[in-house]
Order: C-alpha cells, then sequence, then structure tokens
C-alpha cells in the first residue's frame, strides 16, 4: 500500500438548552456546532511489522508534537511518549483506535497527523497568523504550550479527539466515507474522551464534534462504565487484560448506543452570534455544586429540573415550527421575519401571533429557571452581571433573546439574532459603553459535524 493523506475535520459547539440537564438520559438538549473546527491531516504509510510509529503534530503551539514509536512486543505497543511529553487526549484516542482495529495484528505503520484547531478555539492574544498555500484556511500561532493557552469553551478536546480518531480509523480499515465512520468514530471518541476526562461526561460535546448540531439526549453512563475501569498502563504489560479490553470495547463500539441525535440547524434567518465576555471572574465548579444541591433536594430538584425542562422543550419546538413555516410558505415566514424587526424597532406593532415570539417567550422562560437554579445552588449559572447583559440584548432590534450557554458563568453569552438585524447590532453595541466588556466573537452556526476535507488546504502551512 502506497502513502495514504487525508484529512477531517469537526465543529466545535455551543449548547443553547440543556445545561445540566443533559447529564441525565431523560433530558433532550438543543447543541449547536461552530464554524470553528478543528482539522486532522493524516498521512501514513505501511512499513515492516515491527515498527510501529505515530507522530502528531500540532504546530500552533510550543512544543506541540508527541512521538510514540509504539513496541511491538506489548499489546498497543506501549504508548509512551518519546520526549515524556503528556497529552492524555491523544494517548487514550491511540490507546482506543489501536485497540478497536486490533492494531497488533496488521502491518506495520508509520503515521503522521498533523493538528489545526480554528481561530475560536483560543485566545487571540500574542498570536501570529499564517494562511495556506491556496488561501483557504488560516490560523493562528501562539507561543506558549497548549495547556498554556486560555480556552474560549468551545470543546477543543472533543474535537481533537474525534478528528483524531476518524484519521487513525479511516487510515486503518482504509474507509474514507466518513457517513459510514460516523457512528464508530463517535462511539470511540466518546470511550477515549472519558478515558482521557477520567469521567464519564455528558457526551454534548463530542456528540457536536461528530454529528454537527443536534438536539441530543445522551447515552446510558453504565453502557461504558466497566470498560472505563481498564488501567492503560497494566493492560500494556498483560495481553489477558489487553484481550479483555480488546473485545469488550469492540463490542461495546459497535453496539446500539440508544441515543437521541436528531439534526438540528437554526432557522433561516436567525444567526447565533456569541460574545467573549471579560469581567475577570472566575467560574468555579458549577457542575458539582448542582449535582450536590440535586441530591441534597431531590423534591425541589426533581421541581426544578422538570420546568427547566419544558421550557427547553418549548423552545426546541419553537424553533422547529419556524423552520416548518418556512417550508411551508416562504413569502409568509419572510414577513414574519421583517415584522419582528420592525416592531422591535418602535415600528408597528407586532403580531401577536407572530412565530417569533415563542422562541424568545421561550428563551425568557428558560432563563427564568436558570435563575431559579442559580438562586437555589449558589452556582453563578446567570450570575447577575450576566442578566442585566442578557436583559440589554434581548431589547435590541432584531434580538430573540440570549442565554449564558452550557454550563454557564461569566465567560461568554450566546444570542439568536435575525441575520439582517446584525449589522446594526453591531454598531450600536460598539457605541453603548455597556457593552464594552463584550467581545463579539466571528463565530456562527456551521451545522455540519465530521467531514472530510481537502488536503490541499493545508499546504504551506
Ligand atoms: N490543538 C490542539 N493540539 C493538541 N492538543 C490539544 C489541542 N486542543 C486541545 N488539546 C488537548 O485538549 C486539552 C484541553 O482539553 P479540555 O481541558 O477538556 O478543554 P476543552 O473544554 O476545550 O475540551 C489540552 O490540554 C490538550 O491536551
Ligand atoms: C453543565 C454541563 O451540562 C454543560 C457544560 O457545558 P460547557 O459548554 O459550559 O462546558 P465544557 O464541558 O467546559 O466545554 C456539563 C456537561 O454536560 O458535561
Amino acid at each position: 500500500m502506497g502513502p495514504v493523506e487525508r484529512a477531517f475535520s469537526a465543529p466545535g459547539k455551543a449548547l443553547i438548552a440543556g445545561g445540566y440537564l443533559v447529564l441525565y438520559p431523560e433530558y433532550d438538549s438543543y447543541v449547536t456546532a461552530l464554524s470553528s473546527r478543528m482539522h486532522a491531516l493524516v498521512r501514513g504509510q505501511e512499513t515492516e511489522k515491527h515498527i510501529r510509529k505515530i507522530t502528531i503534530e500540532s504546530s500552533q503551539f510550543a512544543e506541540g508534537i508527541w512521538s510514540y514509536d509504539l513496541d511491538s512486543n506489548i499489546p498497543f505497543g506501549n504508548i509512551k511518549e518519546v520526549h515524556g511529553r503528556r497529552n492524555p487526549f491523544l494517548e487514550a484516542t491511540l490507546m482506543c483506535v489501536l485497540a478497536f482495529v486490533d492494531a497488533d495484528s496488521r502491518p506495520g505503520f508509520d503515521i503522521t497527523i498533523r493538528i489545526f484547531s480554528d481561530p475560536g478555539y483560543h485566545t487571540r492574544d500574542d498570536t501570529t497568523t499564517r494562511v495556506s498555500s491556496n488561501g483557504k484556511r488560516q490560523f493562528l500561532y501562539h507561543k506558549k504550550k497548549i495547556n498554556e493557552v486560555a480556552k474560549t469553551g468551545l470543546g477543543s478536546s472533543a474535537g481533537l479527539v474525534s478528528v483524531v480518531t476518524a484519521a487513525l480509523l479511516s487510515y486503518f480499515t482504509g474507509n474514507r466515507d466518513v457517513d459510514s465512520l460516523r457512528n464508530t468514530v463517535h462511539n470511540c471518541t466518546q470511550i477515549a474522551h472519558c478515558h482521557a476526562q477520567k469521567k464519564i461526561g455528558s457526551g454534548f460535546d463530542v456528540a457536536a464534534a461528530v454529528y454537527g448540531s443536534i438536539v441530543y439526549r445522551r447515552f446510558q453512563p453504565s453502557l461504558i462504565d466497566e470498560i472505563l475501569k481498564h488501567e492503560f498502563h497494566s493492560m500494556q504489560g498483560d495481553s489477558t487484560l489487553a484481550l479483555d479490553y480488546k473485545n469488550s470495547l469492540q463490542s461495546i463500539v459497535g453496539s446500539d448506543w440508544h441515543f437521541k441525535i436528531e439534526k438540528c440547524a437554526l432557522p433561516p434567518g436567525v444567526r447565533l452570534v456569541m460574545g467573549d465576555v471579560s469581567v475577570g471572574s472566575e467560574t468555579p465548579k458549577l457542575v458539582s455544586l448542582v449535582l450536590k444541591w440535586k441530591q441534597e433536594n431531590p423534591v425541589e430538584g426533581e421541581k426544578l429540573f422538570e420546568s427547566l425542562n419544558k421550557a427547553n422543550g418549548s423552545l426546541i419546538a419553537a424553533l422547529s415550527s419556524l423552520h416548518e413555516l418556512q417550508r411551508a410558505n416562504e413569502a409568509a415566514y419572510s414577513a414574519t421575519l421583517k415584522d419582528y424587526q420592525v416592531a422591535m424597532k418602535g415600528g408597528a406593532g407586532m403580531a401577536e401571533v407572530n412565530p417569533l415570539r415563542r422562541v424568545s417567550a421561550a428563551i425568557a422562560t428558560v432563563r427564568d429557571h436558570l435563575r431559579a437554579l442559580t438562586t437555589a445552588t449558589g452556582a453563578d449559572i446567570e450570575p447577575p452581571s450576566q442578566t442585566a447583559l442578557l436583559d440589554r440584548c434581548s431589547r435590541l432590534p432584531g434580538v430573540l433573546g440570549g442565554v449564558v450557554p452550557g454550563a454557564g458563568g461569566f465567560d461568554a453569552i450566546c444570542l439568536l439574532v435575525l441575520e439582517d438585524a446584525i449589522p446594526t447590532m453591531l454598531q450600536t453595541t460598539e457605541k453603548d459603553q455597556s457593552f464594552s466588556n463584550v467581545k463579539w466573537l466571528p463565530l456562527h452556526e456551521e451545522s455540519d459535524g465530521l467531514l472530510e476535507t481537502s488536503p490541499e488546504d493545508y499546504a504551506g502551512l
């Protein structure tokens, strides 16, 4: 087999509705995939059986190279980086994929994967920009190491593990058809991501990286509970444990996870706008505060979660009904958008039944419950400074409403805005001191999940 070169990319995410609830398999969440994507360019070739090399380069960061010279006498090759550099996400990915494809029984390989991450994932501070030879890709180069550069919360590790998994699976299986690889990439990525994080999260970030914008309902954590108990280093020294891991992994990855991944996208003419909020406050461990409160207050907790779930459901339904309206009667739909914008500018009164009102009303109700959760738990999910900011944003013409995405906190806000109103909104907020803490990010929804991309787009980088 000659050298193989392929590239894959996967999006970052914003959790618009379903924070905390998404941790439980009984609730739906609404996750938007973003235009900022993580990329992996893989080049690999077969070698003699005793050679097994995987090198991963992430040259946008200092010391961003991880070389694994795998030992062909040890199950999965003893995954130790040659310079002693740790990247738990890469180590877990290699372990899962090498076990899944049974790399020990294959010919040797020499694989290089180059990682690129779009500007949205990390701070722009202290960076230089490089553009690919064909001008199609542009990346920021940082002076610091990956774990020293500030993140923006788009889910860099989920993107990284997804694209590296896709790249390796594609190399080993010879399959480059993303759609037929998608479920395998997803299941392997969830397991590797949980291994690296040493916990079973809700997995919405991985699901969005692989499937794109989705209404998501998580898998039962018990599905992967047992396999996560396997200790990497003990397996590598013990072929019985390694065989057991490989068999369990193959059977779990190949099974039906019974989770919900319903493709979605914001309605036409409605855009997602993300704002980076710099108030310099730390967001402490919000998740543990909420889960502790829920455990200690089961009755009140259940009631609040149920109300929040109902409001999330209304928002999801309201967004979906806009799609239906647009499909059924395009002209009426455009009139609806216009009517909403004119009314907010103080023009003619908007029809009581304007369906966009259902969206803004649902967002307002979601926020009411998130504030109740904030008060009840003491976790800064929608702290008062964010309430004031979101309220101001909601009064701007063409803004349907906004939330603090994901777990909440001080760092970001996420608005739904009519596309035509965005230029005026940007101008207005630039002049207004009360928005001086907000930096609008050059991001929007792009609902695609994992995609194959063209290797030429990364030439010259
Ligand atoms: N571009 C990248 N190149 C190499 N490793 C990366 C990259 N992006 C993320 N990672 C890995 O993921 C880790 C960050 O993961 P995490 O703290 O879970 O953040 P996030 O919430 O963005 O996923 C980094 O320390 C690094 O190990
Ligand atoms: C609270 C949560 O339900 C949502 C957190 O979403 P964010 O997007 O805020 O967070 P990161 O995991 O840091 O990327 C926890 C979870 O689902 O894992």
